[in-house]
């Protein structure tokens, strides 16, 4: 995709708070027009901090951000008009009825849409005059969803837009988006939930402490992640009487004791050679969990750095001689 087909452009982004502490620490992603694009993370990881500034809530400590070609903080005027913003809590005031919240937003919206459609698209046609504040937090992530939706925006920016959703509530929404997409609008979303990237992302990033930690369709992100074999060995076996790694067909391994863990690139391949040597050796395997890569795992996998657990990506293809240690 050209440059100028970008929707939204960041070019080494930095956010910096307050104390000095640096939330976002040189992000660079892009968005195409029509895509729908999924920012994921552990807690803290800097999304909601990335998406305030390409909403043009506040200025970045340095970088380079282009929100339909232009600066959306310096020229929010040009902006603000074509993007919907859906915060993670919008505040409204909460003696207003629905209706009448909507109909304030749209007195500041051009081109907005009638208000009645707006409530029909996210589900509250029939809760336009109870009070916002009597509304159950499902409701009000609608709310906050129908007034993003209001100015008919070109780029849509959803900050975790179905917590506090419930499943048929979720669904919901996910057909909303698709549709929206489906019409052309670009959207950047953030999202605890993994099958709601899977779901719905043409492509997506994982922040982690600030920074992307992986990206692309969750084909490649996921393929990037080795598959995994998990197993006890029983009493009077060690990791190291297992055949050499390579002819497992195994790139990296870890073990705890008799608990081995297994990676590889190639499962079936492995999986088989791991059985046939056991069945061969009369070796009966524990606890045996054969796992492909998934979207999960490679969060997973991310958050386990976090924490100082990360595995080995790789490992030398020999034997895991550990009769006389205990664990890794
Ligand atoms: N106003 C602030 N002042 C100082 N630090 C802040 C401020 N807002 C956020 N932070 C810190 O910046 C980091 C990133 O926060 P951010 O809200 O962007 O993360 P997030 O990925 O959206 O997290 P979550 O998934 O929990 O919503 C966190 O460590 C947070 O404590």
């Amino acid at each position: 995709m050209k440059t100028e087909d970008h929707v939204i452009d960041v070019t080494d982004l930095r956010r910096v708070y307050g104390g000095g502490f640096e939330a976002v620490r040189g992000v660079s992603l892009s968005v195409g027009r029509g895509e729908l694009f999924a920012l994921l993370g552990t807690n803290g990881a800097g999304k909601t901090s990335t998406l305030e500034i390409l909403e043009g809530l506040a200025r970045p400590a340095a970088g380079r951000v282009r929100v339909l070609g232009h600066d959306p903080y310096a020229e929010r005027d040009a902006v603000r008009p074509r993007i919907g913003v859906m915060l993670q809590d919008g505040g409204f005031p909460s003696e207003l009825t629905v209706r009448e919240t909507l109909r304030m937003w749209a007195g500041c919206t051009s081109g907005a849409r009638p208000v009645g459609e707006a409530l029909e698209m996210v589900g509250l046609g029939k809760r336009a005059d109870v009070r916002v504040k009597v509304l159950s937090g499902g409701e009000k992530r609608r709310l906050d969803l129908a007034l993003a939706l209001l100015g008919r925006p070109e780029v849509l920016f959803l900050d975790e837009p179905t917590t506090g959703l419930d499943a048929e509530g979720r669904q919901d929404t996910w057909a909303l988006v698709r549709e929206l997409r489906a019409q052309g609008t670009t959207v950047l979303l953030t999202t605890h939930y993994l099958e709601e990237a899977e779901a719905l992302a043409d492509r997506l990033a994982i922040l982690h402490e600030g920074r992307i930690a992986s990206e692309g369709t969750v084909e490649e992100v996921v393929s990037a992640q080795p598959s995994r074999i998990t197993f006890d060995l029983p009493d009077g076996w060690f990791p190291g009487d297992l055949p050499p790694l390579d002819q497992l067909g195994v790139t990296g391994h870890s073990h705890d004791g008799r608990t081995v863990r297994l990676m590889t690139q190639n499962l079936q391949q492995a999986a088989t050679a791991l059985l046939v040597w056991a069945r061969d050796a009369g070796v009966a395997l524990g606890s045996l969990d054969v796992r492909a890569a998934s979207l999960e795992e490679a969060f997973l996998d991310i958050a386990r750095e976090a924490d100082g657990r990360g595995e080995p990506s790789t490992a030398p293809a020999v034997s895991l001689d550990t009769r006389k240690e205990t664990a890794a």
